[in-house]
């Protein structure tokens, strides 16, 4: 039965450096979860927490409301920042191994194996070795070590950065499809496009703290909107003082303006009416990347 994954208010340290502070979420069943942050946010850390190969100072991790103990972790399918493949084994017994160290009998993780190899793109590379492939092919084996054993849930350091277009489209499909089971995914990335396309939510990680989390839509629709209004008679200063909105830019008769959360449009379109005609009056949303920006700044 799918379960859901917490974070209950870890905090870590290094010495002086406070990686994780008071970090809450939960990433729920069926969803796609793109965990983002500046370098040094506190992703890998909470991620390791999660597995269990590095202890909180304090808070909890969960899954499905248990603590996550060794049964537990036999579960988490994890793809590591630093990987964490034998270089000089072959790939197919590589992953027959894993899958077998998670409780597969051999059959089935013989089939585990040629599934999700074929699936992954690399069932020819089966007899070599894990260091005679390429980056891009180690990561596909490490996302295949991730998932041989039927994962409960999946927990993924940057498992985008370094592939190429095609192998993005399959790991994307591979999450996606998994998500769809009712498994909870959760990826870190800087890759935020991609986020924006994929993710059913996003949190925004800065200094060890979640300083932004919602869907998409929620967050692109929670920072500013941008408006930009094509009004050739309008003088210069014509919206300077409507409520909620800041002019950016005016010139040659195009307004650019940012406007305040909960602030209506239409507000200023009747304004620029009333400069004369409007030629074109548009929103733009902010993009994950711009509200990324305005986030980690602040
Ligand atoms: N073993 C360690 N010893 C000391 N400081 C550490 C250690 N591991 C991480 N840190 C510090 O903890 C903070 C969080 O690091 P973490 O690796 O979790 O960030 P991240 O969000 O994964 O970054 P990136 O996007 O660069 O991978 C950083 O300031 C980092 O320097």
């Amino acid at each position: 039965m799918p379960e859901t994954l917490t974070i209950d208010g870890l905090s870590k340290r290094y010495g002086d450096v406070i990686a994780l502070d008071d970090l809450s979420f939960d990433v729920r069943p069926g969803e796609l979860f793109g965990f983002v942050g500046s370098n040094g946010a506190g992703k890998t850390t909470t991620m390791r927490i999660v597995l269990g190969v590095l202890s909180a100072d304090s808070g909890r991790a969960l899954l499905g409301g248990r603590d996550i103990d060794l049964d537990v972790r036999r579960t988490i399918g994890y793809m590591p920042e630093e990987r964490g493949l034998y270089p000089k084994m072959k790939v197919g017994a590589q992953l027959a191994y894993l899958a077998e160290l998670h409780g597969l009998s051999r059959a089935e993780a013989r089939e585990a194996v040629e599934r999700w190899t074929e699936r992954l793109g690399i069932s020819e590379r089966v007899g070599d070795t894990v260091d005679s492939l390429s980056l891009g092919n180690q990561q596909r084996v490490q996302l295949a070590a991730a998932l041989v054993h039927d994962p409960a849930v999946l927990v993924l350091d940057e498992p985008f950065s370094g592939l190429d277009p095609v192998a993005v489209d399959v790991m994307s499909d591979v999450l996606k499809e998994k998500a769809a089971t009712g498994v909870p995914v959760i990826f870190s990335s800087h890759q935020l496009d991609l986020v924006q396309r994929l993710c059913h939510r996003v949190g925004i990680i800065g200094r060890g703290r979640m300083r932004a989390l919602g869907t998409v839509d929620e967050l692109r629709g929670s920072g500013s909107t941008r408006l930009e209004v094509h009004a050739p008679d309008a003088p210069v200063g014509w919206a300077a003082h409507l409520d909620g909105a800041t002019v950016l830019e005016h010139r040659e008769g195009r307004t650019v303006l940012e406007l305040a959360p909960g602030t209506d449009d239409q507000t200023v379109l009747h304004a620029a009416l009333k400069t004369g005609p409007v030629h074109e009056f548009s929103t733009h949303r902010p993009s994950l990347t711009e509200l990324f920006r305005e986030v980690v700044a602040a």
